[in-house]
């Protein structure tokens, strides 16, 4: 018997390069994509993720490489299968529905071949799924632009894909609402079973959607992992500044757990099996330095101070002349102009080869 184990996964993308002609945008890009997982590609502006969205989708050929649903490769070199043979659903930017078509023919656009009962009963209950029951007969320009992005939502999973690809969807609707979207759509697509490869610069929505992480950069897939790997196993700086705010502090292993920093000597809880006398780099978070108002090893002056709400950030100037950041979540408050120790908490470190 074939346990599930043994089943191919949903997509794996091997050693894939794209580009445009002999441009190569992405190179050696490999990851896989499991049934029913939901993935996000985040990387800074032209880095190729929607590039390599559009090989997946079938839009784009490839460089060199392959990409595999369900074991069978449907594109390589020699070889692509066409979009429209690959059951793959794919939401845009712009959510592309037609003008001039209602809500209703705008889903039903993708269910040819069935009768008009079954259509009505389709749209009607993915209406329903995307929370808009009663705008069918409604014109998108008639519609805001969450309620645009459900409807695209709904014409994409009309045909009842196994994987969705969804470019950037929520980059028109404001902050507030783009959070509310995303965990939706993951919920939907949860309750659906259906696996989806999103795009996005906004690393929040991409920890709010996602079981998988990419980070796209240079032309190369940086690292793939969960969300949680890559906040706090970043595999080199980049992934770590892309995941959350940071800084880079030369440091000295003092013994396995204990380095000297500028910051000061920091003593991790585990030994991380550096040695001493080697130098590192560190990877420090403004949410892992904490001021205080005792006497330090080094002492800061408070630049700046913002208060956002939930949390303060302040702006630190280091002997050095250096300036840091740090937030903390409570409302301590600090004057701009004194002078505060610093404290870095330290449950693992995110340290790299300097
Ligand atoms: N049709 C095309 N022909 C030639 N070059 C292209 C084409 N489309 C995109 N490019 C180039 O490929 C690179 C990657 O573009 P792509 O749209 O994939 O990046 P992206 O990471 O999705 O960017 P953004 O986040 O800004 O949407 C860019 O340098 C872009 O100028």
């Amino acid at each position: 018997m074939t346990s599930l184990l043994e089943l191919p996964p949903l997509l794996e993308l091997k050693s894939l390069s794209c580009g445009y002609g002999e441009t190569v945008i992405t190179g050696q890009l490999s990851f896989q994509l499991q049934a029913g997982e939901i993935a996000c590609l985040l990387g800074p502006s032209g880095c190729g993720k929607t590039t390599v969205l559009r090989a997946i989708a079938g839009f784009n050929p490839l460089l060199s490489g392959s990409i595999s649903q369900n074991g069978q490769v449907i594109s390589d070199l020699n070889f692509t299968l066409p979009p429209e043979h690959r059951g793959i659903g794919v939401v845009f930017q712009d959510y592309a529905l037609f003008p001039h078509l209602n809500v209703f023919d705008n889903i039903a656009f993708g269910l040819n071949g069935r009768s008009s009962t079954e259509k009505k009963q389709a749209v009607q209950s993915l209406l329903k799924l995307v929370e808009l029951p009663d705008i069918s007969s409604r014109y998108p320009h008639e519609l805001s632009g969450g309620q645009q992005q459900r409807v695209a939502l709904a014409r994409a999973l009309a045909p009842k894909p196994k994987l969705l690809l969804m470019d950037e969807p929520f980059s028109n609707l404001d902050t507030d609402l783009r959070r509310q979207l995303a965990l939706e759509v993951r919920s939907i697509l949860k309750d659906q079973g259906i696996a989806a490869i999103m795009v996005t610069h906004d690393q929040e929505e991409a920890f709010a959607i996602s079981d998988k992480l990419g980070i796209l950069a240079n032309a190369q897939l940086q690292q793939w992992g969960t969300p949680t790997e890559l906040y706090y196993q970043p595999l080199n700086p980049m992934v770590a500044g892309f995941v959350g705010k940071g800084e880079l502090f030369d440091a000295e292993c003092l013994s396995e757990t204990t380095v000297q920093t500028e910051l000061g000597k920091i003593e991790f809880a585990e030994p991380f099996g550096a040695e001493p006398g080697k130098q590192l780099s560190l990877f420090i978070r403004p949410v892992d330095i904490r001021p205080g108002l005792e006497q330090g090893e080094v002492m800061a002056r408070v630049e700046q101070k913002e208060f956002l709400g939930n949390s303060v950030v302040y702006q630190l100037v280091l002997p050095s002349g250096r300036q840091i950041e740090s937030e903390i979540f409570e409302p301590l408050m600090f004057e701009v102009g004194s002078q505060v120790s610093l404290h870095v908490a330290a449950h693992r470190p995110i340290a790299f080869a300097s």
